[in-house]
């Protein structure tokens, strides 16, 4: 591992039915990065994720996830020091569920309200999040009445519950309106300025859900990396180009990108 990294991948790549899905990725993380990853549909972004979640094992390589071997360790170990959001998992959350049962079911790693005493620092830590996401007012509400952009911010204040050292949250602002995104936005740079936040790392397709505040980039074509490194260096146009395979203009203001064909 390299010293006080989050995310130590060397080398590493995954096959499936002999295609290979991710090649040679080499990429560090340490605690105090801002990482987006960025490429167009099927490029290996989730896949990606999901290593730096300890839930998949690489076909070849080295990939150490909180300076534990991913492989050696049981995945169980780093569940509440890892923090995750994927649609895939909040399709899992019911609809009847009040919001804050959402948020501090997270301390016992399940979905679903099963005890009926909270400990009342769990509840105070979740009611803390679900203000800080800006959801407050929507505390006692059940989740299956949110907006998808309330929702969204639901899920994010869950996966900090556990105070974890690694965020990953994929493609959170995928389905929102601009109001929606502009004020998940907001959150996530608030949480990317904040030096108690973990590492965060957010898969995008697109440059304008890059909130402000984010220091790194990598961008992902065909399971390969076609760049990486501190934000305003690696996204431009001529990387963007390379990685959605045609020529594109990018424009940055005050943190923010836009793109559009060249
Ligand atoms: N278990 C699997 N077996 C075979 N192919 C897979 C498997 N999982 C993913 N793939 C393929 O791997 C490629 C990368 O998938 P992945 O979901 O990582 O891409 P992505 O960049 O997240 O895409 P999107 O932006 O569309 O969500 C896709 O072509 C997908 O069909």
């Amino acid at each position: 591992m390299i010293d006080d990294a989050v995310l130590s991948f060397d080398g590493i790549g995954v096959t499936r039915n002999r295609n290979p899905l991710l090649r040679d990725i080499d990429w560090t993380v340490y605690p105090d990065e801002r990482w987006v990853i960025l490429g167009p549909n099927g490029a290996g972004k989730t896949t990606l994720l999901s290593i730096a979640a300890g839930q998949l094992h690489p076909t070849t390589g080295g990939a150490i996830v909180l300076g534990e071997k991913v492989g050696r360790t049981d995945v169980w170990e780093l569940r509440t020091r890892i923090g995750i959001t994927t649609a895939k998992m909040a399709e899992r959350i019911p609809g009847e569920e009040r919001v804050l049962d959402v948020v501090v079911t997270a301390a016992w790693s399940v979905v679903g309200r099963w005890r009926e005493q909270y400990d009342p620092l769990d509840e105070a830590r979740a009611r803390t999040l679900i203000d800080q996401l800006g959801v407050g007012a929507l505390v006692d509400r059940t989740y299956g009445t949110l907006s998808e952009g309330e929702r969204k911010r639901v899920q994010i204040a869950r996966a900090l519950m556990t105070d974890p050292e690694l965020l990953l949250l994929d493609e959170p602002a995928a389905g929102l309106d601009l109001g929606g995104r502009e004020d998940l936005l907001k959150r996530l740079t608030a949480l990317a300025s904040d030096p108690a936040a973990p590492a965060l790392v957010l898969v995008t397709h697109h440059v304008e859900e890059i909130p402000p505040g984010f220091t790194h980039a990598l961008l992902l074509r065909e399971g390969v990396v076609v760049a990486q490194g501190p934000v305003e260096q690696t996204i431009t146009a001529e990387h963007l180009s390379a990685a959605f395979g045609q020529p594109l203009l990018v424009q940055s203001s005050e943190g923010r990108f836009t793109a559009r064909a060249a």
